[in-house]
């Protein structure tokens, strides 16, 4: 039994728009993937498609050789549980302090009493501080998460993805609107994560050089296909031009982890 997240042939229309256009991928376990294109090329409907915020139009999906797309009720949300998925917008509660927003992470393992009154155990608070010591956020427990940088929330967002214990992290432009030391902090993160435990991460991203640095592999889709699958070295700069066009190129290239930042986050 292959342990592989397959895609095969899935394809997602809205309306006249396909958004995802027959899509075969082989995403094997511990790859640090970035998933990169144009606005509007599907990569967060691909994305969505995984963990099945969105259902196919056609193909299948499986993971360690079991269909996603058939899943309903309880083994749907044990799949959204493996499959963890972070969003631009860190989706996080902000008048709860750090610490119960990454306990909620917790939540699907609880009957609904439970939930609602939200008790959590002390082996579950345990594993809080240390998802959010991982991140260097364990100063920062009791604060209310909306007094929180953009860089810090997503980092909340990772811990209580983390605190899921899932096997695969799907990030949807997880650095879009963060500032290049931000940016940083949070790819680290997720690239820590993925080395020391390997998880499986892969990751929606606007910027060909934070791609280039932090991915073991880059997927480039254009008008909903796979149109570049491949390391950093070989995304040269004639395949990038492919996928961009030359007025996408621009908008694209900007850098958001750039070494400078490094650097400040270093000093
Ligand atoms: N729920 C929806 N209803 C209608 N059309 C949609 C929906 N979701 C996505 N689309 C369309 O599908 C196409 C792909 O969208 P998607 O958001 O996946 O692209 P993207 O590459 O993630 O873009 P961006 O980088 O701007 O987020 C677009 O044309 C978009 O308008």
């Amino acid at each position: 039994m292959t342990e592989n997240l397959i895609l095969s042939g899935v394809t997602r229309t809205f309306g006249d728009t396909t958004a995802v256009d027959n899509v075969t991928l082989s995403i094997e376990p511990g790859q640090f993937v970035g998933v990169i294109g144009r606005s509007g090329a599907g990569k967060s409907t691909l994305l969505r498609l995984i963990n099945r915020l969105v259902d196919p139009t056609a193909g299948s999906i499986s993971f360690q050789g079991s269909e996603v797309t058939s899943l309903k009720g309880k083994a749907l949300r044990a799949w959204r549980r493996d499959c963890a998925m972070i969003f631009q917008q860190f989706n996080l509660v902000d008048r709860l302090d750090v610490l119960t927003n990454v306990l909620i992470g917790r939540l699907a393992e609880h009957g609904f009493l439970s939930s609602m009154a939200m008790r959590f155990t002390d082996e579950e608070r345990a594993m809080a501080i240390q998802a959010l010591d991982r991140l260097g956020l364990v100063p920062q427990a009791l604060q209310r998460s909306g007094t929180l940088s953009g860089g810090q929330q997503q980092r909340v967002a990772i811990a209580k993805a983390l605190v899921q214990q899932p096997k695969i992290m799907l990030a949807d432009e997880p650095i879009a609107s963060l500032d290049p030391a931000n940016a940083t902090l949070v790819m680290d993160g997720l690239k820590q994560i993925n080395t020391e435990d390997g998880l499986t991460v892969m990751v929606n991203l606007h910027t060909l050089d934070t791609a280039r640095a932090y991915c073991d592999r880059i997927v480039a889709m254009r008008d909903g296909r796979v149109f570049f699958d491949g390391s950093a070295r070989q995304l040269t700069d004639d395949v990038v031009r492919e996928i961009y066009g030359l007025k996408g190129l621009a908008e694209f290239n900007e850098a958001v982890t750039s070494t400078q930042a490094r650097a400040v986050v270093a000093a």
